[in-house]
C-alpha cells in the first residue's frame, strides 16, 4: 500500500482545478477554543505533569467566536469527572524539529521526541488529563493542571477509561513487529511491565458507582470574587475530590514525575536510563535497543520491581496488565524531595491569604481556596523539583523563584529538600492572551 506521503500529502488540485481544503492534507489552521486561566503565571515551576499538582486549579471560557452559544457545546460534559485538554505550547518560542530530546531528569539522555512528553515537539501541542471541577454555563473549571496562563486550547474531550484505557482491551494483540513484518503474540511475563495494571479499571468502575462524586462547592477562578461568598470553601481539596485516577503512569512525562503521593524511585542518577543516548561523547554511544522487546529485557526484573502495583483491589490483580511503560521512564524519576517553609515564609503566606489584613477571613488567592490549599500546591510542585537539569547541576546555590495564583514564592535546594524562604504578593498583574474578550466576567 502506498503511503499517504508517496500519494502526496500535500494540497492537490481537485477536478475543478481547485486545491484541495487544507482540512485534507492535514494543514489545519487552528482556532482556540478559549485561553486558560491558571494559577501558574509562567513555566517555571508549573508542573510537568498534571498529576503532580492535584491543587493546581484553572478555568477555560469558551469563545463566543467559536461558538453563538459556548454553555451548548459543553452540555453533557458536567457528566464527567476528567477531561483531556489539547493545547498549544504557546510560550515555546518556535516550533522544534529535533528528533531527539533530552528531558529533564535524564542529565544530558537523549530519546525521541516522540517517546516523550516533551513540550519541544513539530506541533507543539500538549495533552493534559485534567480534574474536571465544574461546568458553568461556557465555562469548565479545572484542577490537576500543567499548564500556564494563557494557554491556548484547542480542544476538549471526556475522558471515557472504556475508551482511553488499554487495560479495557481483553485480549492484548499480538507484537507486530514492523522491521521484519512479522506478527508475534506475547505474553504478559515477557512484554508487559505491571505499570498500571488495574488503575484505569479502577477509575472506571469508581466513576460508576459509589466513588464519583462531585463536590458541590463552586471552584475559584479569578474575576470569580464578587460571587464567591455563596460557596463555602474547602477544607482540603484531596479530601473532597473525587479520587485523581491512578492511572496516570501511562501519562507519567518523559519530563518525567509520577504522583507526587507515590513513593518513588530513586533515580540512576549517574547512569541514565537503559536505553537511552547519553548527549556527552565521554560517556560513550549507548545505543537504543533496536526493538521495544529488546528493551523490556534489557530490563528484567528490575520493570517488575517498579511496577507492581500495590494499590490493585484484590479482584483486579490477576487481570492482565494491558499498558506498557518502559521501566526507564520510571527509573529515571528523582526521589521527591522534603519541603520546608521557614518561619518567615509561613507568615508571608498567613498575611497573603488574607491580603494584608489580619482580621479578614475571606482569602485573597485568585485560584486557590485557601492557604492550605496554596500551601500544598506549593509544596507539590517543589517535591518534585521543578527545576531544569542545567539548574540543577550548575546552580544549585542560587535561588530559585515561581509564580502560583498571586504567590511569589522564593526558595533554595539543598540536599534532597526545598526551603521556602519568602512568599510575596506576585507584582505582575496577570493578563490575559484572548485578544476578543477580557475575561472580567468570568465566572459570575
Ligand atoms: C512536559 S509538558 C507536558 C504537558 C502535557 N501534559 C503533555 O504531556 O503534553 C509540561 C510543561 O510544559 C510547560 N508549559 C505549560 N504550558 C505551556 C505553554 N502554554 N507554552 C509553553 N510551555 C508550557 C511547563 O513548563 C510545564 O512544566
Amino acid at each position: 500500500m502506498r503511503s499517504l506521503e508517496e500519494q502526496g500529502a500535500r494540497p492537490i488540485a481537485s477536478s475543478c482545478g481547485c486545491a484541495k481544503p487544507a482540512l485534507e492534507t492535514g494543514n489545519l489552521l487552528t482556532e482556540p477554543i478559549g485561553y486558560l486561566e491558571s494559577c501558574f503565571l509562567a513555566k517555571n515551576g508549573t508542573p510537568r505533569q498534571p498529576s503532580i499538582c492535584s491543587h493546581s486549579r484553572a478555568c477555560l471560557r469558551i469563545r463566543k467566536s467559536i461558538f453563538n452559544n459556548p454553555e451548548h457545546s459543553l452540555m453533557g460534559l458536567e457528566q464527567f469527572s476528567h477531561v483531556w485538554i489539547l493545547f498549544v505550547f504557546h510560550k515555546n518560542g518556535h516550533l522544534s524539529y529535533k528528533a531527539k530530546v533530552q528531558p529533564p531528569r535524564l542529565n544530558g539522555a537523549k530519546t525521541g521526541v516522540f517517546s516523550t512528553r516533551s513540550p519541544h515537539r513539530p506541533n507543539a501541542i500538549g495533552l493534559t488529563l485534567a480534574t474536571l471541577e465544574k461546568v458553568e454555563g461556557g465555562t469548565i473549571y479545572l484542577s490537576g493542571i500543567d499548564m500556564i496562563h494563557g494557554t491556548p486550547v484547542l480542544d476538549i474531550k471526556p475522558y471515557i477509561a472504556d475508551y482511553d484505557s488499554p487495560q479495557n482491551l481483553m485480549e492484548p494483540l499480538g507484537d507486530f513487529n514492523l522491521q521484519n513484518n512479522q506478527h508475534k503474540s506475547r505474553t504478559v511475563s515477557q512484554s508487559y511491565s505491571k505499570t498500571g495494571s488495574c488503575d484505569q479499571q479502577q477509575l472506571s468502575e469508581c466513576n460508576k458507582t459509589q466513588c464519583y462524586h462531585r463536590t458541590k462547592e463552586k471552584p475559584k477562578c479569578p474575576k470569580d470574587r464578587a460571587s464567591e461568598e455563596n460557596y463555602p470553601k474547602h477544607s482540603d481539596t484531596t479530601g473532597t475530590h473525587r479520587p485523581l485516577p491512578e492511572h496516570r503512569d501511562i501519562e507519567t512525562d518523559f519530563g518525567l514525575e509520577s504522583r507526587s503521593d507515590e513513593n518513588l524511585s530513586v533515580a540512576k542518577e549517574q547512569l541514565g536510563p537503559p536505553g537511552l543516548e547519553k548527549s556527552s561523547p565521554k560517556e560513550g554511544m549507548k545505543k537504543r535497543p533496536r526493538s521495544m522487546k529488546a528493551t523490556m529485557d534489557l530490563q528484567g526484573s528490575s520493570t517488575e520491581k517498579h511496577h507492581a502495583a500495590p494499590s490493585c483491589p484484590a479482584r483486579m490483580t490477576n487481570r492482565a496488565p494491558c499498558s506498557m511503560v518502559p521501566a526507564w521512564v520510571r527509573e529515571a524519576t528523582a526521589a521527591p524531595l522534603q519541603v520546608r517553609f521557614t518561619p518567615h515564609a509561613e507568615v508571608d503566606l498567613g498575611q497573603l491569604s488574607s491580603g494584608g489584613e489580619p482580621d479578614v477571613v475571606q482569602t485573597a488567592f485568585k485560584y486557590f481556596q485557601s492557604a492550605e490549599e496554596a500551601k500544598n500546591a506549593i509544596e507539590a510542585v517543589l517535591r518534585a523539583d521543578p527545576r531544569s537539569v542545567y539548574r540543577r547541576k550548575l546552580c544549585q546555590d542560587r535561588l530559585f523563584y515561581f509564580t502560583v495564583d498571586i504567590a511569589h514564592v522564593t526558595c533554595w535546594f539543598g540536599d534532597g529538600f526545598a526551603e521556602v524562604l519568602r512568599i510575596k504578593p506576585a507584582s505582575e498583574p496577570i493578563q490575559m492572551t484572548d485578544p476578543e474578550e477580557s475575561l472580567v466576567s468570568l465566572g459570575s
